[in-house]
């Protein structure tokens, strides 16, 4: 049974006050791109996972793996143990800000629902997904939505076009706490205001205009990242030297996206980034991309 999941970038993520609990709200705007992990499972004697691609080194293979975690979740709620092995081809930056733990999160849950036969309905599903991480339900139903609460709330949004993006991905990760407390570091003695997600946003997404959309993008983690990791800032310069409509961090990064106008402008802004020597690799990808859905069984 094998599932394939999509990255994500944020077009918009507004960040408030850190929470008693250590998460901060969100008015996140979520859009899926084309990179996509694929997670088989089969029928094993324990649970087990292994990891391909260009990264898969960096990914763990114990149970902190979200995709062991979302079969042993969904094993738990219905009594059965979580009996599988998991294989996850990976091709979405590891840490890089583009949810790819996530996406297999959401791939290994579906998958196991399938092949378990259990044919939990989409709250049930989302709601694991929940449990397991704030970007995991955004995997799962893919193409655009507004994440409120921590990131978990979703409402899906229309999208009256497709956007053609270049990601820059960047030698080694960023961790996501250790970004979200460059924030709240950088924020200190400021009033945050609280997240809301720009009407002008919206309504770029919903028309599928790319110029408003290039005008509308942002990221309030964008300062904590540079901060953490200022040679970014080269790559956005090339980015947008080379004729990128927008250029920003996606989520937490290190992954740098730009946003352009069709398809030859993305080959001219990847040939550029390539040559500049300030990322590891550059990808071509359009969206929305569809959620998590199983392709072969
Ligand atoms: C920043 C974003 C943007 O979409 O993703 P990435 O760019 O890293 O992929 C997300 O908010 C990341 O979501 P996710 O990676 O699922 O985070 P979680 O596992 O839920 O939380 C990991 C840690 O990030 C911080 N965190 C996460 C979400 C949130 N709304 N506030 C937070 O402060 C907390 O320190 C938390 O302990
Ligand atoms: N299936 C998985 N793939 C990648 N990383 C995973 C996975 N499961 C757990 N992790 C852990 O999650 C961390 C964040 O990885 P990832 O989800 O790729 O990045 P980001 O949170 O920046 O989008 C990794 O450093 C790794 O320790």
């Amino acid at each position: 049974m094998t599932v394939r999941v999509p990255a994500k970038v944020n077009v918009q993520l507004a960040v408030g006050g850190a929470r008693p609990d250590g998460f901060h709200d969100l008015a996140n705007v979520f859009l899926a791109v084309g990179l996509y992990d694929e997670v088989t499972v089969r029928p094993a004697a324990s649970l087990t996972i292994t990891c391909t691609g260009p990264d898969a080194e960096q990914v763990p293979l114990d149970r902190t793996n979200l995709a062991a975690r979302a079969a042993e979740l969904l094993a738990a709620r219905h009594g059965i143990a979580p009996d599988v092995h998991i294989h996850i081809a990976k091709d979405i930056p590891v840490a890089g800000g583009m949810a790819g733990g996530s996406a297999d999160g959401a791939g290994a849950l579906l998958a196991c629902d399938t092949l378990w036969g259990l044919g939990s309905s989409r709250e049930e599903l989302l709601s694991i997904c929940a449990e397991l991480g704030s970007d995991v339900p955004f995997s799962l139903v893919g193409g655009a939505a507004l994440g409120t609460g921590r990131g978990e709330r979703l409402t899906e949004l229309e999208v009256g076009g497709s956007f053609h993006w270049v990601f820059a991905v960047a030698d080694g990760g960023l961790s996501t706490p250790a970004v979200y407390g460059e924030f709240d570091r950088l924020n200190e003695g400021v009033s945050v205001p609280d997240p809301v997600a720009s009407p002008a946003l919206l309504d770029a997404l919903c028309t599928g205009d790319v110029l408003a959309l290039a005008d509308a993008v942002s990221n309030d983690l964008q300062p904590a990242a540079l901060s953490l990791r200022p040679s970014l800032a080269d790559t956005l310069a090339v980015g947008a030297g080379a004729g990128a409509l927008a250029s920003l961090v996606s989520g937490s990064g290190p992954t740098t996206a730009f946003l352009v106008k069709d398809e030859d402008a993305a080959e001219g802004v990847a040939t550029a980034l390539r040559a500049s020597g300030t990322c590891r690799a550059a990808r071509v990808a359009g969206a929305p991309a569809t959620g998590a859905r199983v392709v072969a069984v």
